[in-house]
């Protein structure tokens, strides 16, 4: 069964072509700033993108009308529990204006739907940015009108822990885990028995990355925003994009802090320090949300290939469980396998219900 595989990112579309479980052929298309840079909202971008997929399809032979299916990666709906979600015309019109704001991932069901329309095949979305499996204690944030929103890698943090189960001998809802995605953004979830119970918000809480704060002192945020130094987009800009490695150091190139740190600058190893750190506290903290009963801590993400990193975070945590490192991500995978699973009546397709 072929299935064409879409996963917008904020700079680049990924795509990829699987025959049942296997890829046939991957490929990222960039998105040049100032292209990208002319539209004003993200689902404006829709018709810019798709002219580049269909010209890389038939750059490559791949007829549309050759897929039993079309997936593409979800964004910003209102809280859902994960898994593979049907795309009809009422979940495009929500993506177009999605409650959870803007996100380049809210383009994949979008460009996925309108393709699908062209041949009559089914069309997907699976685990999207807002999977919320949050159990009604992890909500809790100490003000009732701020409660904590579970907004993460759901994507390839499911598709690795199901991966890890597996080779562990275990089906993913046997197995008790806690997995790191450490990207742009960190998320850190413990999985218990196929649920991810609790998350930091990747976008405003927990360790800080590359390019986001994390959790940052509020009553010092608080006063950093009305002291009149910065609009509310600055803000937003400083705690999203610029903050971070980015802050302390001018780049999200976590290779180039590492270059530095080799050629002596400390002050370079200590914010890198302070990144372990943090994820390494946060992986303790959700320790305790499994009430210490881990299987495995999986650390992923685009970080993970850096060896100063897993063993500086594995020297922290290793005595809560054995520590397996999955660097990069399996998102393209992910959303086949999801796709695949309802394709061939493993699971059924859910529908999303504003
Ligand atoms: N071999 C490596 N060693 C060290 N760091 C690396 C390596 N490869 C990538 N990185 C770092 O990983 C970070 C980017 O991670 P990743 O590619 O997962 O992010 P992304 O896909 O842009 O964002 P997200 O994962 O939040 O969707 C960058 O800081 C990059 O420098
Ligand atoms: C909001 C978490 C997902 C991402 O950063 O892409």
């Amino acid at each position: 069964m072929k299935i064409l595989v879409i996963n917008p990112g904020s700079t680049s579309t990924k795509i990829a072509v699987y025959e049942d479980s296997k890829c046939s052929w991957k490929y990222g298309i960039n998105h040049p700033a100032q292209e990208i840079n002319t539209f004003l909202r993200v689902s404006d971008q829709s018709e810019y993108r798709i002219k580049y997929i269909l010209e890389l399809l038939e750059e490559k032979g791949s007829s549309l009308d050759s897929f039993a299916g079309i997936v593409g990666r979800g964004g910003m709906l209102n809280p859902l529990v994960g898994g593979t979600y049907l795309v009809d015309e009422n979940l495009v019109k929500i993506l177009q204006n999605p409650p959870g704001g803007e996100h380049a991932s809210n383009l994949g069901g979008i460009i996925a739907y309108y393709l699908g329309q062209k041949t009559k095949v089914p069309v997907y979305i699976v685990d999207p940015v807002s999977v919320d499996e949050m159990e009604p204690v992890a909500r809790l944030s100490g003000l009732p009108e701020l409660p904590r929103l579970s907004q993460s890698h759901a994507l390839n943090m499911k598709a690795v822990a199901r991966k890890v189960a597996n080779r562990l001998g275990k089906a993913y809802d046997e197995v008790n885990l806690i997995v790191a995605h450490l990207g742009g953004g960190i998320s850190v979830t413990p999985h218990r028995r196929g649920k991810m119970i609790d998350v930091n918000n990747a976008n405003n809480e927990g360790p800080y990355s590359v390019e986001r704060c994390g959790t940052l002192p509020s009553a010092q945020l608080v006063k950093l925003c009305y002291s009149g130094k910065y609009t509310e987009q600055e803000m937003r800009a400083k705690i999203l994009k610029e903050g971070g490695l980015f802050a302390y150091l001018g780049t999200k190139d976590a290779q180039e802090v590492e270059r530095r740190m080799k050629n002596g600058d400390s002050y370079a190893s200590l914010i890198l320090e302070g990144l372990c750190y943090q994820v390494a506290k946060e992986i303790g903290a959700m320790a305790t949300v499994l009430l210490g009963g881990v299987d495995q801590i999986v650390l992923t993400g685009g970080l993970a290939h850096s060896e100063f990193i897993t063993q500086e975070i594995t020297r922290r945590v290793s005595f809560i469980a054995p520590v397996i490192v999955i660097p990069g991500e399996e998102e393209m995978e992910a959303l086949a396998l999801g796709a695949l699973r309802v394709l061939n009546g493993e699971e059924e397709a859910l529908t999303y219900n504003s």
